[in-house]
């Protein structure tokens, strides 16, 4: 302990004011504890100033103005591109300018108290934190430590790679400029759909991916997503690896890949993946391990309790990105409100031992029913198992899949292309997933979420009848062709 440090004493100390911990905070302060929250950055965390916002922020402009170019009628009047500048203003307005008073107002009034610094444990139930302004603080925790620290991205092992300054989703995301010419690596959501979004400002991209294109999603969906990659002129070098990367004279990038060529780019974007950002945070000292990769990751349970916590009570948590479940937001904030609930009911003796499946301090859905929308142009949404993983999950499962044919997408836009697939476990006649694949698509999904969530037997989903003329009917067509 610094001989400086102010000491105080809190119900829960949440490590990292991202969404998901902003969320567990709050849950817990409504459960009638009191919380503190520590942040080393912005508070908002990934998703406002970095991550979902501003991605989103950069492609929606291009998918309404394709929108309007595949409508006759509204062609007619579209005569010019995106106007880029306009794109990266509006980008910077919702990111709030990187300012973070908007949430940190909103902690304040949620009855969270907030420290800025860095934290680490220092012992069970400890935390010691660093201040940004040179203070030092050292929070004890009555009840749980809740680690919300985030995700870090992958470094690959490329030859070259470690000496450049290349960009990762950060510096894309915040971009102040659209370079002439953007190399991306990697081939999952984030490079997808920053590819796109650079394309449609201008960008001449290639996208160099090892495997394929969003290769966890069904090939049908992802081969959509890749044809619109394409039309906007992103060049995909698929089943490609980077050798070696360098910089040249001219301050240009080469990429030197595996099927002999080189790729030169003013910016490349390395988007290869992430891991728990749970490096210096004292976890070693409590008997935690790094894996083979040398990150260190932790195993939680339906609470969000990490198994193998010294001591004899529950009080480790880690949700969000930091338990590295699923890295949506969306999902992360599902565990804050379970973990928030169950830390909560735990200590006023409302909650002992294992809650039951389903319940509000259960995070059940994070292995049933995980949604999540790629938000290229077309869209991808998904949600759930997919064939091969529900089989390889021992479900007797069948699919059924059709295009997108009916008369809400011909009605949206011209050459409509869209891709529909449900997964049906045989034995209970229910969904165990659902994927769209299409413009405008991601609205489509909540209904499925429920579906799977709710069980819903098929021949009561049957009297779910989608409004006409929308591109809700493909359920329909989904459930006629699969024999009801
Ligand atoms: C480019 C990109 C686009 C994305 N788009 C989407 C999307 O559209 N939809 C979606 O659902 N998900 C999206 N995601 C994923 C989403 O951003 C993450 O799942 C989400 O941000 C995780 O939230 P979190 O609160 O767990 O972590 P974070 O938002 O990373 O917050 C963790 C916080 O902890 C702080 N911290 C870390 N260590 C310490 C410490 N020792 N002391 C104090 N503070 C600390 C960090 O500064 C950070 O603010 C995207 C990700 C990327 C990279
Ligand atoms: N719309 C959204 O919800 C959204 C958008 C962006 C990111 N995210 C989240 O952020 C996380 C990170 O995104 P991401 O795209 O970086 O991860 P990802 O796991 O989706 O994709 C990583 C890609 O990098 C490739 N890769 C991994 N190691 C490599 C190597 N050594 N060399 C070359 N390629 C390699 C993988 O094959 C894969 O294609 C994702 O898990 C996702 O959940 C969500």
């Amino acid at each position: 302990m610094m001989p400086d440090a102010v000491e105080r004493e809190f119900d829960v100390v949440v490590i990292g004011a991202g969404a998901v911990g902003e969320n567990v905070a709050d849950r817990v302060v409504q459960g009638g504890l009191t919380a503190v929250l520590v942040e080393a950055e912005l508070v908002g965390g990934e998703c406002s100033y970095w991550a979902c916002m501003p991605s989103k922020a950069l492609l929606r402009p291009g998918t309404a103005l394709h929108g309007a170019q595949t409508t006759p009628g509204a062609k007619e009047a579209v005569t010019r591109t995106l106007d880029a500048a306009a794109v990266l203003k509006r980008r910077d307005y919702m990111t709030a300018n990187w300012q973070d008073d908007g949430q940190v107002s909103w902690v304040k009034e949620a009855g969270i108290e907030l420290v800025r610094g860095h934290a680490w444990l220092t012992a069970a139930k400890s935390v010691e934190v660093a201040g940004l302004d040179g203070t030092s603080h050292r929070l004890r925790a009555r009840q749980a430590v809740v680690l919300a620290t985030g995700s870090m991205p992958n470094t690959p092992p490329i030859e070259g790679l470690q000496d450049l300054q290349v960009w990762g989703t950060r510096e894309a995301t915040s971009a102040k400029e659209v370079p002439e010419r953007l190399a991306v690596l990697g081939g999952g959501v984030a490079g997808t759909e920053l590819a796109q979004a650079f394309a449609r400002l201008g960008s001449d991209v290639t996208l160099v991916a090892r495997s394929g294109l969003l290769r966890n999603f069904p090939e049908e969906a992802a081969r959509l997503v890749a044809a619109g990659l394409r039309a906007d002129g992103v060049e995909l070098r698929l089943n490609t690896a980077t050798e070696r990367i360098s910089e040249n004279d001219d301050g240009t990038f080469g990429l030197a890949l595996s099927d002999g060529s080189t790729v030169t780019a003013n910016k490349v974007l390395v988007s290869t993946g992430r891991h728990p950002a749970l490096e210096g945070l004292g976890l070693e000292s409590l008997g935690f391990e790094p894996d083979k990769d040398g990150h260190l990751v932790l195993a939680t349970d339906a609470t969000g309790l990490v198994v193998g916590t010294p001591g004899d009570e529950p009080w480790l948590y880690a949700v969000g990105d930091a338990a590295g479940n699923n890295l949506y937001t969306h999902q992360g904030k599902y565990e804050a409100r379970a973990t928030g609930d169950a830390i909560a009911a735990r200590a006023k003796g409302e909650l002992k031992g294992a809650p039951a499946e389903w319940s509000r301090y259960a995070q059940t859905a994070n292995r049933h029913a995980v949604p999540g929308v790629v938000f290229t142009d077309p869209e991808l949404a998904s949600v759930g198992r997919t064939l091969e993983k529900a089989r390889e999950e021992g479900y007797n499962a069948s699919s059924v899949e059709l295009p997108i044919q009916v008369a809400g997408s011909s009605l949206h836009s011209e050459n409509y292309e869209g891709w529909a697939q449900l997964v049906v476990d045989e034995d209970r006649k229910v969904l165990l997933g659902a994927t769209f694949a299409g413009p405008d698509v991601a609205e489509l999904l909540h209904a499925a979420t429920i579906a799977v969530v709710g069980e819903v037997p098929l021949d009561r989903l049957w009297h779910a009848v989608p409004s006409y003329p929308t591109i809700s009917e493909v359920w329909l067509r989904l459930l006629e062709k699969y024999g009801l």
